[in-house]
This record gives C-alpha cells, sequence and structure tokens, in this order.
C-alpha cells in the first residue's frame, strides 16, 4: 500500500478562484478527521491569501516571487518541513497565478526524492468570463497561453463563476478545453462548489488499476474521458536495489511521453553506493551521492498521456 502524503497542486489564473476552492477542500478534510497542510506562495510579499485558512491548518509561505521562475528551491524546502514539523495526511500547494505548472510539477518530485511524499493531482480553477472573453477576443495573448499551459497540465479542471456566464458559454467553454485536454475531469463550478466527496474518489482512484477507475469515471460523472492514463507524474517506490543494465534498457524503451525521470536508486552490482538518476531529453545520467538523512529509493517519471500501469509493469520487472 502507497503510504506516501499525497500532494495537491491548485493552479490557474489570477483571480480565478482557487483560494475559494482551497478553503472549501480543506473544510472538507478537516471534518473528514484528516490533518491538511498548505503552501502558498505569492508574487507579493505578503501573503493576504493566507489569512483566510483557519489558523489550526500549518501553513508555509513562499513570498516575494513565483517558485516557478525564481525559487524552485523554496518549495522542496517548504514541502520538507511541513512534512517533519507537521505530519500532514495532506498537502495543496496553491500557485501564484501566473505559475507554469510544469515548473511546479518538478518541484514536488524533487521533494519526494527525499522523503515519502507523492504528487497526487492537479486541479486548474478556470474564471469562467474571463476565459471567454480572452477566447472569443482570439487574440492569441500571453495570458491565454498562459491559461492553455495551466489547462493542459491538469487532471482536475473547475470552471468556475458559473453564476456569470450562461449555458451557451459552458458548452463553449468545454469545448474549449476538452480540445486542450481530452482526459481532465471537468467540473462547472460558482463559487468552487464541487462534490468534494466525488473529488476525494477520484483522487483516491488514481493509484487504483485502469478498469476500476474508468468505472468511477463513468458511473459518476457522464462525461467524456477517454483515458485517464494521463498522469503527471507518477512515483514508484523499489523494495529492493536494482541491476544498472536492467534499468537502462528500461529507461531506453521509455516512450516518448515520458520526457522527465529521476530518482534514487540502490544498484545491485554498487550496494554500498546510493545512486542518483536524471533523465531528460533521452538522456541518463548517473552520479552517486552521500545524502546525509535517509533517502528512500524512488523513482519518478513525469510526462503527458503515458501508460502508467505499462510502466508499473516494466518497473516491478526489473
Ligand atoms: N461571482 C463569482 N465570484 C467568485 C466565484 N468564485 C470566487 N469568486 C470571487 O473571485 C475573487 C477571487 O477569488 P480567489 O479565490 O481569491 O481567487 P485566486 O485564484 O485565489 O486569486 P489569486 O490569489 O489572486 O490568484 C474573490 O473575490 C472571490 O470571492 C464565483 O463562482 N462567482
Amino acid at each position: 500500500m502507497n503510504t506516501a502524503i499525497p500532494i495537491y497542486i491548485l493552479s490557474g489564473f489570477l483571480g480565478s478562484g482557487k483560494t475559494t476552492f482551497l478553503k472549501k477542500v480543506i473544510d472538507f478534510y478537516t471534518h473528514a478527521g484528516k490533518k491538511p497542510a498548505v503552501i502558498m506562495n505569492e508574487i507579493g510579499d505578503v501573503n493576504l491569501d493566507g489569512l483566510l485558512i483557519d489558523e489550526e491548518v500549518p501553513m508555509a509561505e513562499i513570498l516575494g516571487g513565483c517558485v516557478c521562475c525564481t525559487n524552485r528551491g523554496d518549495l522542496s524546502m517548504a514541502i520538507l518541513n511541513i512534512v517533519r514539523e507537521n505530519s500532514p495526511d495532506i498537502i495543496f500547494i496553491e500557485s501564484t497565478g501566473i505559475a507554469n505548472p510544469m515548473e511546479i510539477i518538478e518541484s514536488v518530485t524533487d521533494a519526494s526524492l527525499l522523503l515519502e511524499v507523492h504528487l497526487k493531482s492537479l486541479i486548474t480553477v478556470v474564471d469562467a468570463p474571463h476565459l471567454l472573453e480572452l477566447v472569443e477576443s482570439n487574440q492569441k495573448k500571453k495570458t491565454l497561453r498562459l491559461m492553455e499551459e495551466q489547462v493542459r497540465s491538469a487532471n482536475y479542471l473547475i470552471i468556475n463563476k458559473m453564476d456569470r456566464v450562461g449555458t451557451d458559454a459552458l458548452i463553449r467553454l468545454q469545448s474549449w478545453l476538452t480540445q486542450r485536454n481530452s482526459h481532465a475531469l471537468i467540473k462547472p463550478a460558482e463559487y468552487c462548489e464541487v462534490d468534494f466527496h466525488l473529488f476525494d474518489e477520484l483522487s483516491r482512484n488514481t493509484d487504483e488499476p485502469q478498469k476500476k477507475l474508468k468505472k468511477t469515471f463513468t458511473t459518476i460523472q457522464q462525461e467524456h474521458h477517454h483515458s485517464h492514463d494521463h498522469v503527471m507524474a507518477y512515483t514508484h517506490y523499489f523494495d529492493h536495489p536494482v541491476s544498472i543494465d536492467n534499468f537502462e534498457q528500461m529507461i531506453s524503451k521509455l516512450p516518448k511521453e515520458v520526457y522527465r525521470a529521476k530518482g534514487i536508486l540502490r544498484l545491485i552490482d554498487d550496494a554500498e553506493n546510493i545512486t542518483l538518476f536524471q533523465y531528460a531529453y533521452r538522456e541518463l545520467e548517473f552520479v552517486k551521492i552521500n545524502p546525509q538523512a535517509k533517502v528512500p529509493n524512488v523513482a519518478v517519471f513525469i510526462g503527458e498521456n503515458f501508460s502508467k500501469d505499462h510502466l508499473i509493469v516494466q518497473l516491478h520487472n526489473l
């Protein structure tokens, strides 16, 4: 059973409703007897959103810049500290409205090299009237491109502020979103009021076999989802040392959709050392490391729409 602490990244353009969602999802988990923790990143030097969150909830703030551009190491450190100091059951990271989620995913996976956390889901909130206006003005503006990035990386999309648009707008937005991300679950909402039981169930099932997941989605949701093989990051913990030859072979057979992987290995032929591996743009690199604290044997794979099930089989054969 996977005991790693689940991490959820909350993305979405400035003012789309991330904090609104965060407050509600925290209440939901707190009432369910769980201990959530929050990491907030603000471009400015103060965190006003943090004031909206119950002070009992452990919170770390990264202020004065966007973690995706300048302070990536800070986010990994914030995760490490919050886990060590507060032992949460679940962690939410609220990114700045201008963050590129792929960079945040990198920081989370960096942290998962050092302790048992794992990226569970990326939720993107879109502001229905704002997005509609940008889309229909038909201009390839920077903001729209950033929103597209945020939409593409999500596996749960909330079309928020539905009180401000009509049903025809919803149909147009759903079509626009599905064209950019056919794998995410799309939920229209007012004030981010979504079915949190369903949200929790779907998040939990992300680790379940493909078949069961599909069944859950189709029975409860009745929306168009082609596949839930779409994962942003898969974290695998090894319970035994691996052979370097087999490992290299496995990496060489990775589909092109897996564009990044990294991890810490114990190698059969080099049992006394700990080896860090890095894989990017089809190049694999090994570095011996000497960590001060205990580290897990772990590999993290990042990509778009790759088959997690297929990868798991390859990893189990190592
Ligand atoms: N009309 C309307 N307003 C909403 C809705 N959801 C959130 N808001 C309001 O929109 C504003 C921004 O919401 P936040 O939750 O702070 O948005 P955010 O994404 O955290 O904003 P940043 O931290 O600036 O990126 C607040 O005033 C909310 O009350 C909605 O569904 N409808």
